[in-house]
């Protein structure tokens, strides 16, 4: 089951000393599924990157019962190897990998994921997602299917959690929503915590719960 992740009193200041996210508090349940949407610059990457233990900040960030925010820099990247996915926009695929060596280059080769156990899963993803686990460069892949493999890459290792950051947004109408339909669908089946950033109204719609920033801000909760 996906980890709960819980904030408390969480800001982050930026290099120059503003604030760039102010949350008093904010909770998810294990394997719910959350979109954030808001205008450009509200935060909404910041935030992404804060619950994903990335960017230093102050208060209270717990996944599950731990709290990340009080690990040391090695503990955190540990805990973060081990528990979290991540998609970007861009897929940043080695290019002239094919898919499933794509797929199983997660940078975790830790107790929980051997080096076989991630080709086995990143296939098995592959397969489902409908990609081809062969060695046809995924540089040669549609946007679509490339951003397919960067969803296997960060699913390989299994993580509790899956973060991802605009997903959609370099993909046409019809190659968006099939992704989105493959994340939430993965996310619900395996139980995972999903929080998507995306201005996508395809997926906010599909998405149970969405939260609007605004100036570093949750201005407010809406449920479908
Ligand atoms: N390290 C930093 N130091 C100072 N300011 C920063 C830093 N990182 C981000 N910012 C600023 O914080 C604000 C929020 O940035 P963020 O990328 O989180 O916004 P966003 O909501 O994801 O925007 P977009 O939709 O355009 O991607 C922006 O004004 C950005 O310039």
């Amino acid at each position: 089951m996906g980890l709960a992740l819980t904030i408390e009193g969480l800001t982050v200041r930026g290099d120059d000393g503003r604030t760039l996210l102010d949350i008093p508090s904010f909770s998810m349940a294990g394997g719910e599924a959350l979109a954030i949407r808001g205008p450009s610059g509200a935060g909404k990457t910041t935030f992404l990157m804060a619950l994903a233990g990335l960017v230093p900040c102050s208060g209270r960030l717990l996944w599950g019962d731990t709290d990340i925010a009080a690990l040391s820099d090695a503990a955190r990247a540990r805990l973060r190897r081990d528990t979290l996915g991540l998609v970007f926009q861009d897929p940043n695929l080695f290019e002239e990998l094919g898919p499933l060596d794509n797929a199983a280059l997660a940078a975790s080769f830790g107790p929980r994921n051997t080096r076989a156990t991630l080709r086995t899963r990143a296939e098995s993803l592959l397969d489902r997602f409908g990609i081809k686990a062969d060695n046809r460069a995924a540089g040669s892949h549609s946007g679509g299917e490339r951003q397919r493999i960067a969803v296997a890459r960060a699913l390989a290792t299994n993580p509790l959690v899956l973060l991802a950051d605009e997903p959609t947004a370099s993909l046409d109408r019809a190659t968006g929503e099939a992704l989105i339909e493959d994340l939430f669908t993965e996310a619900s089946t395996a139980g995972r915590t999903l929080v998507a950033v995306s201005h996508d109204e395809a997926l906010l719609a599909r998405a149970p719960r969405v939260i609007t920033l605004i100036g570093g801000r949750i201005a407010e909760a809406a449920r479908a």
